[in-house]
């Protein structure tokens, strides 16, 4: 399990604009991307199989990011932000901005998985 709170994983797709989720195997992924929240946990507990499809749909408080987004966040994955290496990526932090309150700032880590921007 990659999700921990403010903490996240991601690939870039083919031809998609958003990151992509690693959950359990770490090699199913999702055209989106969230933050870890317990709903995430809650949810993946509950069923050996998630369907991911309507995980996207659920109602949560879990926020979506776009590549554009977690980019900016990072500095476009500046290697003077990484923090960290695991098997599957290197982890970057980053700040983005919370949606409630847009005066706060919300530290973040972010991995970019390893393949990432590939064509
Ligand atoms: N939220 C975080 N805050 C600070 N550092 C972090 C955070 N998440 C990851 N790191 C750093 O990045 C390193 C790698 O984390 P990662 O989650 O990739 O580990 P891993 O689970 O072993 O990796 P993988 O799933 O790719 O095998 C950690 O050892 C830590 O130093």
């Amino acid at each position: 399990m990659v999700f921990s709170c403010r903490c996240f994983s991601f690939s870039f797709g083919e031809e998609i604009e958003e990151y992509e989720t690693r959950i359990e195997t770490k090699s199913t992924s999702i055209d989106t991307f969230y933050t870890a929240c317990a709903d995430l946990n809650g949810y993946i507990a509950d069923s050996q199989a998630p369907d991911f499809q309507n995980l996207a749909g659920k109602p949560s408080n879990l926020r979506v990011f776009t590549v554009a987004e977690l980019k900016f966040a990072t500095r476009n994955f500046c290697t003077s932000l990484k923090i960290g290496e695991g098997g599957f990526g290197r982890v970057y932090r980053g700040v983005v901005k919370s949606l409630e309150y847009p005066f706060d700032e919300i530290q973040i880590a972010a991995k970019l998985a390893n393949g990432g921007l590939q064509a």
